[in-house]
């Protein structure tokens, strides 16, 4: 059975943050994910966590200043220093937490950006991520996200994705699937799954279009977690969508998968 892991900067948003670890709990949830913790300490996160007895899988690097529009350091030029810190930063957080992997986010091209550069600035970048990682146990995963939601975003497609993946050549640098990105952007779901699944570290699902819960689109998510079930993809799927009214009231889809 496909594994769930609640996001708690999507769903169950009317309540503070440290408060979703439990309502995440209550609702079924053994895990969760989230975009950043770093306006908490660690031991705020992890003590959240532990009182609500789930596991954290998964969360972001430090994107730069994501107030000012920024959405992540890994692919631009000049800003290697802060990328890394915010590594050592995320691996601090996960280390505490026992989360078992970091996301690392592109960033944007910059207008008239010299992409070849950033790819080389891009693997580089990831290749010292995933050895700093790597010291600590640790995963890093890289996430193609869509061009309509993040314009401008470095990395689109999943290919690419497996393509950097080779180029770097570390064991523990993974793919974030996220089947709401693959759909907006190249369809074909479970033949990209089946192909990608050795390089898939972690998986993220919502519908399309409109972002909300499964069953409110296009996308035929009985079928895929079917399909995730019988391919023996042991990891997580992060529930990264915007409910369409309260978290909980939307959660007919996960009765069937509910621990
Ligand atoms: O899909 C997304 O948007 C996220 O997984 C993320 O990390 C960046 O926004
Ligand atoms: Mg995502």
């Amino acid at each position: 059975m496909p594994k769930f892991a609640a996001n708690l900067s999507m769903m169950f948003t009317d309540s503070p943050f440290l408060d979703r670890f439990a309502r995440a709990a209550a609702a079924g949830f053994d895990a969760v994910e989230f975009l950043f913790p770093y306006d908490y300490t660690p031991a705020e996160i992890t003590g959240a966590a532990r009182a609500a007895g789930v596991k954290v899988v998964l969360f972001n690097t430090v994107p730069g200043d994501w107030a000012k529009g920024e959405r992540g350091l890994a692919a631009l030029p000049g800003r290697e220093e802060e990328f890394l810190e915010g590594v050592r930063k995320a691996i601090d957080y996960a280390t505490a937490a026992g989360c078992p992997r970091i996301h690392a986010m592109a960033g944007l091209v910059p207008e008239g950006a010299d992409r070849a550069l950033m790819g080389r600035v891009y693997r580089d970048n990831l290749a010292k991520a995933a050895a700093l990682a790597a010291a600590a146990s640790l995963d890093v995963v890289i996430e193609p996200i869509n061009t309509r939601d993040i314009p401008g975003f470095f990395l689109n497609r999943t290919e690419e994705a497996a393509a950097v993946i080779a180029d770097v050549g570390a064991p523990n640098l993974k793919i974030q699937f996220d089947i709401y990105h693959r759909q907006i952007m190249q369809g074909d779901l479970a033949r990209a799954i089946a192909d990608h699944l050795p390089l898939i570290g972690h998986m993220q699902l919502a519908d399309n279009p409109g972002r909300h819960e499964p069953g409110t689109g296009e996308i035929n998510y009985p079928f895929l977690f079917g399909e995730i079930d019988r391919l023996g993809f042991d990891g997580f799927i992060g529930c990264e969508y915007k409910p369409k009214g309260e978290t909980e009231a939307g959660l007919d889809w996960f009765a069937p998968y509910r621990s």
